[in-house]
């Protein structure tokens, strides 16, 4: 049984990691940490990770600078969900690599690793075609381009040599719709990703975390598992 505690378990996905983790015969909740603690959360102060296996992070940049500091001595893998980390923070992060076994993913749907190397497929059999990578995500997300569209975009951008066209919106609380949208002239083909509950985020990061666990220090990315 592997032990893993919840980094953000207030938020949107974190509480769908904690359902999960109540339910699953694999992985049981170990620590749920918030911003300021509940009935049913810790604070990260209160928290001490002895029993833990591996974290599982869903909150903001700046909270996860505050987690790897608190967690500087120790070794424990961290799964990172968060995304829209800074340069300086990125940095952080890939220097982190050095202490424990660390996973990024800006998305961990089952089947978002084969859309996006469909897509990048499709960019090299179509070279004549303008590509545009769509996202939909909650009204409340800031509105600039996802982690998920970062790194679509610019993978699209380097196999293509193209300037890749973004198309930004935030409806209600859509939990993620990415496209991309390859436009040759005499037809349009278009790849879509639509992810009908976070409860998908969620068992990804579990699955990813199950996965971390002994694995050396370094840095790890959820194309990874798939290779294994
Ligand atoms: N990698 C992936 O597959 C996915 C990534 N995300 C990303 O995950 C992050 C969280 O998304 P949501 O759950 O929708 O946001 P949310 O706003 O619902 O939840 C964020 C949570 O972080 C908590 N938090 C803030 N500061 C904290 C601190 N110092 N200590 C502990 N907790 C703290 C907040 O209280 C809040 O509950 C975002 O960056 C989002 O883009 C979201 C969905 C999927
Ligand atoms: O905020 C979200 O909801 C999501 N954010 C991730 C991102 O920034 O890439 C992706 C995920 O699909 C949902």
């Amino acid at each position: 049984m592997t032990h893993i505690s919840v980094f953000g378990a207030t938020g949107k996905v974190g509480r769908e990691v904690c359902a999960l983790l109540t339910e699953t015969d694999q992985a049981t909740l170990a620590e749920a940490i918030s911003a300021s603690g509940t009935d049913t959360t810790l604070t990260l102060a209160e928290a001490d990770f002895t029993g833990t296996d591996v974290v599982i992070d869903f909150s903001t940049p700046d909270a996860v600078m505050t987690l790897l500091d608190h967690l500087q001595g120790t070794s424990l893998p961290v799964i990172i969900g968060t995304t829209g980390f800074s340069a300086a923070q990125t940095a952080r992060l890939h220097a982190e690599a050095d202490h424990r076994a660390l996973l990024i993913g800006a998305n961990f749907t089952k089947g978002f690793e084969a859309f996006a190397a469909a897509a990048l497929a499709l960019s090299k059999a179509l070279p004549e075609a303008a590509i545009t990578v769509g996202e939909v995500y909650k009204a409340d997300k800031k509105m600039a381009a996802s982690g998920t569209t970062k790194r679509l975009s610019a993978e699209l951008a380097e196999i293509t040599g193209k300037e890749i066209d973004l198309d930004i919106q935030r409806i209600g609380d859509t939990a993620g719709i990415t496209t991309v949208v390859l436009d040759y002239k005499i037809a349009t083909l278009r790849l879509e990703l639509n992810v009908r509950t976070r409860a998908a985020y969620a068992a990804g990061a579990v699955e990813a975390a199950l996965w971390l666990v002994g694995r050396a220090n370094g840095l790890y990315a959820p194309k990874d598992l798939l290779a294994s």
